[in-house]
């Protein structure tokens, strides 16, 4: 008998072909909570679970006593408890590398759009503002031959800093715990304190795991740290950055404004100040959504699903 697996997330009709070929699919295009209790006695006799964010704690194993393995859509893997998860042996794997270009395109894109003001222009055009000539007061700043300071260097935060150096001769320094050799070969990366970095950087540049040690990595003492003239990207996970002490920085002008695709609260509340800020550029998570990437990360997690059920080692097995 095929093993059953919930799919919780819409992926294209090829994906569930490659997973209908040795699996019964159980489908949600997405969860909410009128469909959660139906998923929840799906999950009593599933044998895996793909899609992307759902929370896979000891709560969560509780109601899934025949789970063998779990496939984020995602490179991050914050939603799983991997201690809970190998403590039931159940296997758990991510997509990652295969979207490092389009979240770096998306970084690039929240960097010019925060230092060029973009959005606001674009405002500025549609609403017949463009009676006269523009002014000083509408002036963005340059990105090109700027310091482009990234914490986490890793596939991500490599390719920004190859976008950066060689499309926007910039200068590039980085902050991992190790040192990536071969960013600094590369693209000329340049290893620092994190201090050093905060201080030196005109783009400071965020591309961590979201894990314990990274929790409001940046925060108060950091914002203070960065050049009032400085622009903050994040595009890791909201909580790596301490948002009420960002708001305050952008508020009081210790730093000059952010470009933002991840927030503390996902959706974000409307009432977060941040959305009431001309110096900040929001996007909605969509660092990897591109047609191609997506469809791409969803096969990716779909062989590793069919591998690990086969009983072979799924290319993209986490530790
Ligand atoms: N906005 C979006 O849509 C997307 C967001 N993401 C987020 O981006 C994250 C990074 O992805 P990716 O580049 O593939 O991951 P990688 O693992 O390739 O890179 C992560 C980097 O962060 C560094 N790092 C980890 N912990 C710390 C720390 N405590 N202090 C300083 N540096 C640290 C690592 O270096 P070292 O180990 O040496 O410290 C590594 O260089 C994902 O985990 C995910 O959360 C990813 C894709 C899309
Ligand atoms: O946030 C997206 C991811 O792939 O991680």
């Amino acid at each position: 008998m095929k093993p059953k697996i919930i799919v919780y997330k819409k992926v294209d009709k090829k994906v569930l072909e490659l997973i209908e070929d040795t699996c019964k699919v159980v489908y949600f295009e997405k969860l909410d909570s009128q469909n959660f209790p139906v998923f929840l006695e799906e999950l009593k006799d599933a044998e895996g679970l793909i899609g992307s964010g759902l929370k896979v704690d000891h709560e969560l194993l509780d109601q899934a006593p025949q789970l063998k393995i779990v496939c984020n859509i995602s490179v991050g893997y914050d939603n799983l408890d991997l201690t809970a998860l190998a403590e039931r042996r159940i296997m758990a794997t991510n997509t990652p590398d295969v979207l490092n270009d389009t979240v770096a395109d998306t970084i690039m894109g929240l960097i010019l759009s925060t230092a060029r003001r973009i959005p606001e222009l674009d405002q500025w055009v549609k609403t017949g503002q463009w009676e006269s000539g523009l002014g000083e007061k509408w002036f963005g700043v340059d990105v090109h031959h700027k310091v482009l300071g990234i914490i986490g260097m890793g596939g991500i935060g490599s390719d920004v800093a190859k976008r950066a150096h060689y499309g926007f001769d910039m200068e590039i320094l980085y902050h991992n715990r190790s040192r990536n050799e071969a960013a600094e070969q590369k693209y000329g990366a340049t290893y620092c304190s994190l201090e050093e970095l905060l201080k030196k950087s005109d783009f400071v540049c965020l591309m961590t795991p979201l894990t314990p040690q990274t929790v409001n990595l940046i925060g108060k003492r950091e914002f203070e740290l960065m050049k009032e003239s400085a622009i903050f990207i994040n595009a890791s996970r909201g909580k790596t950055v301490d948002e009420e002490a960002l708001i305050h920085a952008l508020k009081t002008g210790q730093i000059y404004g952010a470009g933002l695709d991840v927030f503390v609260q996902e959706p974000v509340n409307m009432d977060n100040p941040l959305l009431s800020m001309n110096n900040v550029v929001t996007l909605p998570h969509i660092g990897s959504a591109t047609y191609e990437t997506r469809f791409k990360m969803a096969m990716i997690a779909a062989t590793n699903l069919v591998t690990g059920l086969k009983g072979d080692v799924p290319p993209n097995l986490l530790k």
